[in-house]
C-alpha cells in the first residue's frame, strides 16, 4: 500500500468499465481530463497544491501483473482484448499540471490528463485519491505553520493518521505545507524529511521517579536531551527534575537540552518554565508544546505570549480534523475525434455551480505590475494567446453563480501556470522536486499572495475569471444540449 508500484487496480470498478467499452466502441479516441477543486477546507480561499509528484510516479508505474489480469478476468465483464490490451499498457498520455507546492484556486484546472480516453480515464481515481489526500493536508499544514508564526512546526501524527498510507504521505504533505520535521521514520527514510521526536510517558512511568527516568534518559542521549516535564506536574516536579539533569550534563560539557510540555495550560506553565529555566541558566534550552494542537490553538498561544519554540502537531493536521474531505473532480473537457479536432464538452448540473469550463485550458496568474502581487487567476481556452502583458482585457467571473459576472482588466501581468509534467513517452518533466525544493517553491508563491487572502479567520476572496472564449464556448454547448 505505502511502495509505489502496483496501483493499477486502486480505483473504482466503473473506470474498468468504461475503459473496456471505450476500447470496444472508440479505442482510437483522445480526451482531455482536468482535476479541479471547489469547496475548500476550514472555508479557506486556496489550497496548497501536493501529491502532484506522487500521483505522476503513480502513473508512469501503472501496469499490471499477471494476479491483476487474472482478477479483471475473474470478474467476467472484460473483453480478451481488452485484457491482453492491458497486459501490454503503454503509458500514451500527456500531463500538464501547475507545480506542486503552488496556492490554487477553485475551478482552475489544476491538472490536466490528455491521452487515449480510456487511458485518461482509468486515472481518475487513482489521481484523486493522491492529490485529493495531499492537498488537503498540506493546506492544513499551511494553516498551522502560519499560526506558528516562524516556530517549527514537527509532524507528530503517524498513530491518528488514517491508515498507514495516510501517515506517510500525510507526512509529505505536511512539510510541503511548511513542517521541519516528522516523527514518522518511514516518511524520513522515503522522501528525505528529517526526523525528530522527544520520549513517551511510558519512558517516565517506567521508572521508580521521574528524576531517575531523566537521568537515565541523558546518559543514554547527552548530544541532545529532550525531557518531557509533564508527567506528574510540571512546575514543582518535571522543570526541577530537568534542570537537574541538565546542571549534571553541562557541568561535562554539554548544552543543547529541551523540554515538552503535553497537558495542562500550555501558556502558564511554558511562561514558567521558561523563567525557571533562564534561572537556572538555560535561556537556550528549548521549549516543546503538544496535545492536540491546531491553528486556532496555536493562534492564542502565540498571542498569548507563550514561551514556546517547536511545536509537536498530530492529530488534527493529519487527519485535516476540523475539515476532513477534499472534493476535488475529475471531469472531460474536450475529445478529440477521429478528424483530429477536439470537440469541448460540458457537464450541466441541476446546479449551476456544478456547471463545467469545456474545452482544452491553460490558467494564467494575473499580476498588478505596481505591487508585483498577483490579484486574481484567469482561466483561458489553450488556442487563446494570452499575451504577458494586457492593457485591457474583459473577463467573466469562473463561478456561474457570482452575483456580478463580467469585469474589465487593466494594465496587467500575465503568468502562465499549467505546464507540461509527463510526456506521451512518460518522461517526468518537472525535474523531480524534493519535498523541501516544493517546501520552498510553495513558500516563495504564497509570499506573493496578499495577507487578507490568506488570514485563517474570513479571508478575502481572490477572484478567478474565464476569457469571453471560454464562457461563449460554454454557453453554445449549454444550448447545443438544451431540450426542446
Ligand atoms: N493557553 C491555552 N489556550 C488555548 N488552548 C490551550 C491552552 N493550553 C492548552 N490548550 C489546549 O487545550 C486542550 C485541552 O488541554 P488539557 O491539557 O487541559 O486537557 P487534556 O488534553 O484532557 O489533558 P490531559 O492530556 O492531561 O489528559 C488541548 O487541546 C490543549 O492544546
Ligand atoms: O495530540 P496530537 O496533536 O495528536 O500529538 C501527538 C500526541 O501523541 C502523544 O500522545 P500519546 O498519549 O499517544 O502518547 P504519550 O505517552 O507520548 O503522550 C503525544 O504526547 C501527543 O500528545
Ligand atoms: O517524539 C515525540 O515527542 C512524539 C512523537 C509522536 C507523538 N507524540 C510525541
Amino acid at each position: 500500500m505505502i511502495e509505489q508500484g502496483n496501483m493499477a487496480l486502486l480505483t473504482d470498478l466503473y473506470e474498468y468499465t468504461m475503459a473496456n467499452g471505450f476500447y470496444q466502441d472508440m479505442k482510437e479516441q483522445r480526451g482531455s481530463f482536468d482535476m479541479f477543486f471547489r469547496k475548500l477546507p476550514d472555508n479557506g480561499r486556496f489550497v496548497v497544491l501536493a501529491g502532484v509528484e506522487t500521483a505522476l510516479k503513480e502513473m508512469q508505474n501503472f501496469h499490471f501483473e499477471q494476479e491483476d489480469l487474472d482478477y479483471l478476468k475473474g470478474l467476467g465483464l472484460f473483453s480478451q482484448e481488452f485484457l491482453n490490451y492491458l497486459r501490454d499498457f503503454k503509458f500514451k498520455c500527456k500531463v500538464y499540471s501547475v507545480p506542486e507546492g503552488t496556492p490554487v484556486f477553485p475551478r482552475e484546472p489544476v491538472v490536466t490528463v490528455e491521452g487515449p480516453l480510456l487511458q485518461a480515464q482509468l486515472f481518475e481515481t487513482l489521481l484523486l485519491n493522491v492529490i485529493n489526500h495531499q492537498t488537503l493536508i498540506a493546506t492544513k499544514a499551511r494553516r498551522i505553520v502560519a499560526a506558528s508564526k516562524g516556530r517549527a512546526v514537527m509532524e507528530f501524527g503517524a498513530r491518528r493518521a488514517q491508515g498507514p498510507a495516510s501517515a506517510v504521505y500525510g507526512a509529505r504533505a505536511a512539510v510541503i505545507g511548511g513542517c521541519t520535521s516528522t516523527s514518522n521514520l518511514l516518511a524520513g527514510q522515503k522522501f528525505g524529511i528529517p526526523v525528530a521526536g522527544t520520549m513517551a510517558h511510558s519512558w517516565i512511568e517506567a521508572f521508580d521517579n521521574e528524576l531517575a527516568a531523566f537521568e537515565a534518559w541523558a546518559k543514554i542521549y547527552p548530544q541532545n536531551c529532550s525531557l518531557l516535564v509533564d508527567t506528574y506536574d510540571v512546575l514543582e516536579s518535571g522543570v526541577p527534575h530537568a534542570i537537574k539533569v541538565f546542571d549534571q550534563l553541562a557541568t561535562k560539557g554539554y548544552q543543547k537540552f529541551g523540554i515538552r510540555i503535553d497537558s495542562g495550560d500550555i501558556t502558564q506553565l511554558s511562561t514558567q518554565a521558561r523563567k525557571m529555566l533562564d534561572n537556572a541558566g538555560y535561556p537556550k534550552a528549548t521549549i516543546t508544546a503538544s496535545n492536540a494542537l491546531d491553528e486556532h490553538i496555536i493562534q492564542s498561544l502565540v498571542s498569548e505570549g507563550a514561551a514556546i519554540d517547536n511545536f509537536g502537531v498530530g492529530e488534527n493536521l493529519i487527519t485535516s480534523a476540523s475539515s476532513p474531505v477534499l472534493s476535488g473532480v475529475y471531469k472531460l473537457g474536450a475529445v478529440q475525434k477521429d478528424d483530429g479536432i477536439w470537440y469541448p464538452k460540458v457537464k450541466v448540473s441541476a446546479s449551476l455551480g456544478k456547471l463545467t469550463l469545456p474545452g482544452r485550458k491553460q490558467i494564467y496568474r494575473l499580476y498588478d505590475p505596481r505591487t508585483g502581487s498577483p490579484f486574481a487567476d484567469l482561466v483561458s481556452l489553450r488556442d487563446e494567446k494570452i499575451a504577458e502583458n494586457i492593457t485591457e482585457m474583459k473577463v467573466l467571473s469562473a463561478d456561474p453563480e457570482a452575483t456580478k459576472r463580467y469585469r474589465t482588466l487593466r494594465n496587467i501581468q500575465a503568468v502562465e501556470l499549467q505546464k507540461e509534467a509527463l510526456n506521451e513517452q512518460g518522461q517526468l518533466l518537472t525535474g523531480d522536486p524534493s519535498v523541501f525544493e516544493i517546501q520552498k517553491y510553495s513558500k516563495k508563491k504564497l509570499a506573493e499572495l496578499p495577507a487578507s487572502k490568506k488570514r485563517l479567520l474570513y479571508p478575502d476572496e481572490y477572484p478567478v475569471f474565464i476569457t469571453k472564449d471560454l464562457y461563449e464556448q460554454q454557453q453554445e454547448l449549454i444550448e447545443d444540449n438544451r431540450i426542446e
